[in-house]
C-alpha cells in the first residue's frame, strides 16, 4: 500500500537537497489542513523519494506502515536538526551516485582490469588469501557463502570483511581497554593512506587493491571508526534516533560497502538508491538484533544499548536491566523492540533480490539465520539476561536451501515499476 501525498514547498526552499518547508500538502484533489502539522512535520522530509511534478510541486511516496519521517527535528534548545535517519540518508546517496557514475563510464558492472607491478601480483594474491583465511576463521556460514561469487568480487568482500572485523577488534578485542581516541585517529589515517594507494600492511593492501577496482567510496569506513569512537565515550542513548546512528555507524556501513561489489542485477530496474537503501536496512536490522540478544552481556559491561526514552515510557530503568528479571513489563518493551527489528528485515529482503545473482545466496542466508536469533529471544520467553539467544546447527541447515530458493527469485518486475515511478 502506498499513498501519494504532493506535497508545496515555500519558494526559498532546497528541495534539491531534500530539505523544504511545507506550504500545503494534498491527497488526490483534496487540500489537507497543513495547520495541523506540527512546526517539525511542516518541515520537508522525504528521503529522495519524491518526484517533481511542476515548480514547488512533490509527490512523495509513503510507503506501507512507514510515516514519512520529518527530516529534521527540533533539538531542547528549539533549534531544528536534521535526524540521524536523514544524515544517513544522505551518504545513501551519495554511495549511490557513486556507482551510477562507475556504470556510465564502465557500460557494464564489472571489475577494473588489474594493473600489475612485477613481483607485486603474488603478494596481492597472498594478501587476498589471508583475508579469506580471516573470514573462514571468524565468519564461517558467511565465508562459505562467499565461494560461490565471482573470484574478484570473493576476494573483495573478504578484504572488506578483515577491515571490519580489525576495526572492531580495536575496541572489543583483547586491547581494547588501552585504546584511546588518538589510536582510532591513527587508524582513520592509515585507512585515507589506502584509500590514496598506500597500504601499511599485508590486509591493508588487499583492501587498498579492492577499492580501486569497485566503486567503494571512504565515506562508510570512516563513519565505522566513527562509531567506534562514540562505543568508547558513549554507553546509554536517549532514544532511537541517538541508537540508529550507532547501528548505522557499526552495521549500517556494512551494507554500503557490500553493495559495490555484490553488484546490483544488471536486469534490475530498482534504483540504485532502493538498494542501497535495502542493505543499510540490513545492517540496522542485524545490530539490533545483536543488541536485543546481548541485553545481559552488555549491562555486565556496564552498557545499556536500548533507548531511554522507551525504556521510561515502558516503565523500567536501567536498574531493571541490572536486576535481569524477566517481568510482563520486559516482555511487552521487548515485544515492540523487537517488532521494530523486524521492520528492519522486511525492508532489507526488497533488496536482496535485485542484487547480482550470485550475491543474493549468502546475503539471503545471512538475513534468514539472523532474524531467526529473534524467534529464538521469543522461544527463551525474553529472557536475554542470562540466556543467550542462539539458532541451533539442524536449524541453520534448513536455512541454507530456504536461502537458496529464495535467491533464484529474480528481480521482479513488480517493484521495479514502482521503484522507477517514485
Ligand atoms: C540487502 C542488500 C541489498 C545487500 C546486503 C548488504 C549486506 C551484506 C548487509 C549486511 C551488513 C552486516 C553483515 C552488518 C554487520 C552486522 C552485525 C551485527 C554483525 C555482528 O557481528 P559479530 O559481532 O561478529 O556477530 P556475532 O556476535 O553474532 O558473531
Amino acid at each position: 500500500m502506498s499513498a501519494a501525498l504532493l506535497w508545496v514547498v515555500s519558494p526559498n526552499s532546497e528541495v534539491s537537497s531534500g530539505f523544504g518547508f511545507l506550504e500545503s500538502v494534498r491527497e488526490g484533489n483534496r487540500l489537507l489542513d497543513s495547520s495541523k502539522f506540527s512546526p517539525r512535520d511542516r518541515t520537508l522530509i522525504c528521503h529522495g523519494r519524491f518526484k517533481k511534478i511542476k515548480k514547488q510541486s512533490y509527490k512523495i511516496e509513503k510507503k506501507g506502515n512507514f510515516p514519512v519521517l520529518s527530516s529534521m527535528v527540533a533539538n531542547p534548545a528549539g533549534e531544528l536538526a536534521i535526524t540521524s535517519e536523514q544524515k544517513v540518508y544522505d551518504v545513501v546517496l551519495k554511495q549511490a551516485a557513486l556507482v551510477k557514475k562507475h556504470l556510465k563510464s564502465d557500460e557494464e558492472y564489472d571489475v577494473k582490469p588489474d594493473i600489475v607491478l612485477p613481483g607485486t601480483s603474488s603478494l596481492l594474491s597472498e594478501a587476498y588469501d589471508r583475508c579469506g583465511e580471516v573470514c573462514a576463521e571468524y565468519a564461517k556460514t558467511f565465508y562459505l557463502g562467499t565461494l560461490l561469487m565471482t573470484p574478484e568480487r570473493r576476494r573483495a568482500i573478504w578484504a572488506i570483511y578483515v577491515w571490519c572485523r580489525r576495526t572492531d577488534e580495536l575496541v572489543d578485542g583483547p586491547n581494547a581497554s588501552h585504546i584511546t581516541p588518538t589510536a582510532l585517529d591513527r587508524w582513520e589515517s592509515r585507512l585515507e593512506d589506502l584509500f590514496r594507494g598506500r597500504p601499511f600492511d599485508m590486509l591493508d593492501a588487499a583492501l587498498s587493491d579492492t577499492v580501486t577496482k569497485f566503486p567503494v567510496d571512504i565515506q562508510p569506513f570512516k563513519d565505522m571508526i566513527e562509531g567506534m569512537r562514540l562505543d568508547l565515550k558513549k554507553s546509554r542513548y536517549k532514544n532511537f534516533d541517538e541508537l540508529y546512528l550507532y547501528c548505522y555507524y557499526v552495521a549500517g556501513t556494512v551494507g554500503l560497502m557490500s553493495v559495490p561489489v555484490m553488484g546490483i542485477a544488471l536486469e534490475s530496474q530498482a534504483t540504485t538508491e532502493s538498494v542501497y537503501n535495502a542493505a543499510l536496512a540490513l545492517g540496522i536490522a542485524n545490530q539490533l538484533t545483536n543488541i536485543l540478544r546481548d541485553v545481559g552481556e552488555d549491562a555486565r559491561r556496564g552498557r545499556v544499548y536500548l533507548p531511554q526514552d522507551e525504556l521510561a515510557q515502558a516503565g523500567l530503568s536501567d536498574e531493571d536491566i541490572f536486576a535481569g528479571k524477566v517481568t510482563e513489563k520486559w516482555r511487552n518493551f521487548m515485544k515492540n523492540q523487537i517488532k521494530r527489528a523486524r521492520m528492519f528485515f522486511d525492508e532489507a529482503e526488497k533488496g536482496v533480490t535485485e542484487l547480482s545473482s550470485a550475491s543474493r545466496w549468502p546475503v539471503w542466508a545471512s538475513l534468514l539465520l539472523y532474524r531467526q536469533i529473534l524467534d529464538e529471544i521469543e522461544a527463551n520467553d525474553y529472557n536475554n539476561f542470562t540466556r543467550r539467544a542462539y539458532v541451533s546447527k539442524p536449524k541453520k541447515i534448513v536455512a541454507l536451501p530456504v536461502a537458496y530458493a529464495k535467491s533464484l527469485v529474480p528481480p521482479s518486475r513488480l517493484s521495479l515499476l514502482s521503484a522507477k515511478s517514485s
